[in-house]
């Protein structure tokens, strides 16, 4: 819950529209809770930074939360295809809360190592097959939601592509892949150095996965409304100066290969979301290293949106 000074800030800086990239201004699908309102509600936001139409008000028998509206497919899109098109009150972004798109999937699959340039800043090769491993759900928090260091940590940013599941699936071709994507969204796989690095055996879970590890949002924008998951700039802001700059047609792996190679192991149900990797930049291995302490980090990917969380 944001406390209403930084509320103020947030809104200012959203509404003057300062961000590089343009959103899709097409099916950005939202959680969210107003004072008014009993519980999260399913809306549509009308542009990052713009107001919510209250999708649970058009149609009282949808479904409240995001990984139900996805698993009944087709019928609940058309209701929210309809909303669009109507001309529905909107509920001003300052009155708000915007929580992550997908909360509680059944699980957060995440890669590493795939971006050729984040390889290279560490030196090690590019992987042959891709790199996972996951974060817990309740790691998940809003996009402009505050990020808990844990006691004594090197914790570092990456902005990355985030792919929702929309459709059950297992043994999923590459070729089939697409029909099981709900859309896109924006994370941050906040990073314990010291734990990824050090502790737990170097097995990584722990220092991904500390509660608050995994803001996601603003919205869900669906596949239709993306022109090119696989052709956005995707940058990353640490107090205003950009740490991380690249596009996502850097990706050794893309969207169809991951969701085909990891639907070899575990089934994908609606609302598990993939962390597709980091782009070069973290902080980890610029000299002298800087981690985070204090710090507002924006995540932004085009045509996605932007989320901007504190990190006390
Ligand atoms: O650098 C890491 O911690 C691994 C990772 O998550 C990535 O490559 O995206």
């Amino acid at each position: 819950m944001l406390v209403s000074g930084r509320r103020r800030l947030l809104t200012a800086l959203l509404q003057a529209q300062k961000w590089p990239f343009q959103p899709s201004r097409d099916m950005r699908l939202v959680q969210f809770r107003a004072p008014h309102l009993v519980g999260p509600h399913l809306g549509l936001e009308t542009g990052n930074g713009g107001g919510v139409i209250n999708l649970n008000a058009f149609d009282p028998t949808l479904p409240k939360t995001m990984t139900q509206f996805l698993e009944q497919g087709e019928a609940t899109l058309s209701v929210a295809r309809r909303a669009l098109a109507a001309q529905l009150p909107v509920l001003p972004w300052s009155e708000v809360t915007f929580l992550a798109p997908v909360t509680w999937p059944d699980k957060v699959v995440c890669v590493g190592m795939n971006y050729v340039d984040h390889c290279k800043e560490q030196n090690v090769p590019v992987p042959k097959e891709p790199i996972i491993f996951s974060k817990f759900a309740s790691s998940i928090v809003g996009p402009y939601d505050e990020v808990v260091l844990p006691p004594q940590s090197q914790v570092d940013w990456e902005v990355e592509l985030a792919v929702v599941i929309g459709k059950k699936g297992k043994h999923i071709k590459a070729t089939d892949a697409m029909a099981h994507v709900a859309g896109f969204t924006v994370a941050h796989d906040v990073s314990a150095r010291d734990w990824l690095t050090r502790r737990n055996g170097k097995q990584w879970l722990l220092g991904k996965t500390f509660d608050t590890f995994c803001p996601l949002g603003p919205a869900l924008v669906t596949k239709d409304s993306v022109a090119d998951p696989h052709n956005l700039k995707i940058c990353c802001r640490v107090n205003g100066e950009v740490v991380q700059s690249s596009n996502t047609n850097q990706m050794v792996f893309k969207t169809e290969d991951l969701i085909a190679w990891v639907s070899q192991f575990v089934t994908f149900y609606p609302g598990d979301v993939i962390l597709t990797g980091t782009p070069p930049g973290v902080g980890v291995f610029r000299k002298p290293p800087v981690f985070l302490k204090g710090d507002e980090v924006q995540c932004e990917i085009e045509e996605l949106g932007v989320i901007i969380n504190k990190v006390v």
